[in-house]
């Protein structure tokens, strides 16, 4: 998948820009807050109904304007095209249309335009708290596997159901028995989302570790899922994993209900990143911390390119700070390889495969 074309107007600071990169990596260059990041923020809109990092649809409009709108061009690998607008006034909702079909929901983006982003912002995918690494995992899975998506939507509306229950059996005493029925709702949602996430961290594995023996460091990656249901999850054979967390269930029952919450299940799960055999968040330097990122971000642009058989976008903004010239190098060896980049950065960058372009050209 490439963006031929977008087109912003009042969309954060740009009140009118046009860009078309080009099919390989594509530096946008300038001193800081001249706006490169903006760009890549309305291309993410165009492929995920949203901005980086969790930003509001208002936020992004321009402070002079009532309304922003993006349009993109893009291209699949077989050269079909597809066009995406998103329209927002303030105070309204905004609209999403694809090929001037005006998308239900959101969520019917997703997937469209598979898109892997690099940002210093998501170290916290790394260093930050285990929230942002189940984020990470269902943002994924979600861009993959439609059928994960439902899952985990039903599982968060179950969780709910479940946890009000247990706050009615607090508070008013009522009957277990209902709790029950929703536990075992809970625990198939649980079970599923579980599995996938599994087979999906095993995935990403086999497709980090090249990626790390190419970058030639000698540094040694290691991944793996902790379960809040006890014990390391994949430890557990998939046919009992049902009965296992319905088990722990069982012998969490008083605290969930004192604490008037689920306190098991994959919304409680996390990653452990390991890299030369200790724990990366603990131990690792920024720019070990970074390239272990842009590591899990290579590895997942090719496990998407694979699994849907379309190399997805690949958007990495400040990608070089804090990295020395041979890791540079080496990660720019490998996004040559994937299809198209765009990154931004404050200085130019030359090389085979890489085109700079002037933030100050682009205004
Ligand atoms: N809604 C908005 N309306 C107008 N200007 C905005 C809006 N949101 C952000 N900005 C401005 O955009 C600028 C930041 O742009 P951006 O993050 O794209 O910069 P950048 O070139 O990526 O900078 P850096 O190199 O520091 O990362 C800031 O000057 C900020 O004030």
């Amino acid at each position: 998948m490439r963006l031929q074309e977008i087109q912003l107007v009042n969309f954060r600071k740009h009140k009118e820009l046009v860009f078309a990169p080009s099919e390989a990596i594509t530096v946008v260059y300038g001193p800081n807050g001249s706006g490169k990041t903006n760009i890549l923020e309305a291309v993410h809109y165009c492929t995920l109904a949203r901005g980086l990092n969790r930003s509001l649809d208002r936020e992004c409009l321009n402070f002079d304007a009532g309304y922003f709108l993006l349009q993109g061009t893009f291209a699949d690998d077989r050269g079909i095209e597809l066009s995406v607008k998103v329209s927002y006034e303030k105070n309204v909702e905004k609209k999403i249309f694809i090929n001037s079909d005006e998308l239900k929901k959101y969520s019917q983006l997703i997937g469209r335009i598979p898109c892997v982003t690099f940002s210093p912002m998501e170290l916290s995918l790394v260093n930050g708290s285990p929230q942002e690494r189940r984020r990470f995992m269902d943002n994924a899975l979600s861009q993959t596997n439609k059928s994960y998506l439902d899952d985990l939507l039903q599982y968060r509306r179950v969780l709910q159901q479940r946890n009000t229950l247990l706050g009615a059996v607090n508070e008013k005493g009522m009957d277990r028995d209902s709790l029950e029925v929703w536990t075992e709702k809970l625990t198939q949602l649980a079970c599923s989302i579980v599995s996938e996430r599994l087979a999906f961290i095993e995935r990403l594995f086999v497709y980090i570790e090249p990626v790390y023996e190419q970058l030639g460091l000698g540094e040694v990656p290691g991944i793996s899922y902790r379960s809040a249901a006890g014990r390391h999850a994949n430890e557990i054979a998939p046919e009992e994993l049902f009965s296992f967390m319905m088990q722990r269930f069982r012998e969490i029952e008083h605290q969930e209900i004192f604490r008037k919450q689920s306190l098991a299940g994959p919304h409680r799960d996390d990653l452990v990143f390991r890299f030369n055999d200790t724990d990366v968040k603990k131990y690792a330097s920024q720019g070990q911390l970074r390239t272990f990122l842009i590591a899990v971000k290579l590895a997942l642009h090719t496990l998407v390119s694979d699994t849907t058989g379309e190399r997805p976008l690949f958007l990495l903004d400040d990608l070089f700070s804090e990295l020395d010239g041979t890791r540079i190098e080496k990660i720019l060896e490998q996004l040559e390889g994937a299809g198209q980049s765009i990154i931004t950065a404050t200085d130019r960058k030359d090389g085979s495969g890489v085109r700079s372009v002037s933030i100050e050209d682009l205004l």
